[in-house]
């Protein structure tokens, strides 16, 4: 049985295939801003998003991702707490089956209904799957969402779910400019961390913005209309895909606001 988010393959079943679950700078994080140290000498974020290299819109299995041409600098971070150029390689959500849940990273134990990731490699590298092996090969903005007003910009989003219903469906997604996704107010938190599903590998600056985006509670609800399951297969609403906070381990935790 291949992993997810289940009792017999979720997270505390991980380590058996990917023992570096255990490793020293695994992630998600609980946050606590208190014991952020603000680091005046880091940069504001510089991400520089071109719709035209949105491509498609992708049912995984475990998450959906809007992937992107990755193939020029077109769509980029840059600054920040990183050097050098990051390629946006595609965004994706976590979320709960309730709106008390669903983030992956937490604020001093709060838990948001959900938490996208838009995820960048170092071009210093040749290719994503390079740099996914390297300390210093990816960066993954990470944007929390609060209940509350409805969200335009996710709408256009979840109006393609109905085509990705299942896991493997994927369908073209043009145009679409993940910049409308991101709080007006770009302070962050910052740590080195990994990705947070397998195969967890160690690679990943985590840049965390301080304030959440809107969701509606009916919006949330589209969210949970997707499917872990494929078609023909026993339907198991894509719900709680997100990894539990793991131990910091003595790393620092910084912000980029006072
Ligand atoms: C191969 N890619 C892009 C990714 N692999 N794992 C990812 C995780 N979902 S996360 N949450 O970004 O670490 S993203
Ligand atoms: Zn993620």
């Amino acid at each position: 049985m291949s992993w997810g988010y289940g009792a017999d393959n979720g997270p505390e079943k991980w380590v058996t295939n990917f023992p570096i679950a255990d490793g020293p700078r695994q992630s998600p994080i609980d946050i606590v801003p208190g014991e952020a140290s603000f680091d005046g000498g880091l940069k504001p974020l510089n991400l520089k998003y071109d719709p035209s290299t949105c491509l498609d819109i992708l049912n995984n299995g475990h998450s959906f991702q809007v992937t992107f041409a990755d193939d020029s600098d077109s769509s980029t971070l840059t600054d920040g707490p990183i050097s050098g150029i990051y390629r946006l390689k595609q965004f994706h959500f976590h979320w709960g089956a309730s709106d008390d849940r669903g983030s992956e990273h937490t604020v001093e134990g709060t838990k948001y209904p959900a938490e996208l990731h838009l995820v960048h490699w170092n071009t210093k590298y040749p290719s994503f799957g390079e740099a996914a092996g390297q300390p210093d090969g990816l960066a993954v903005v990470g944007v929390f969402l609060k209940t509350g007003d409805d969200n335009p910009s996710l709408q256009k989003i979840l109006d393609a779910f109905d085509a990705i219903k299942a896991k493997g469906k994927q369908t073209s997604f043009p145009g679409f400019d993940p910049a409308t996704l991101l709080p007006g107010c770009l302070d962050y938190w910052t740590y080195l961390g990994s990705l947070t599903t397998p195969p967890l590998l160690e690679s990943v600056t985590w840049i965390v913005c301080k304030e959440p985006i809107s969701v509606s509670c009916e919006q949330m609800a589209k969210f949970r209309s997707l499917l872990f399951s494929a078609e023909g297969e026993a339907e198991c609403c894509m719900v709680d895909n997100y990894r539990p906070p793991q131990p910091l381990k003595g790393r620092p935790v910084r912000a980029s606001f006072q």
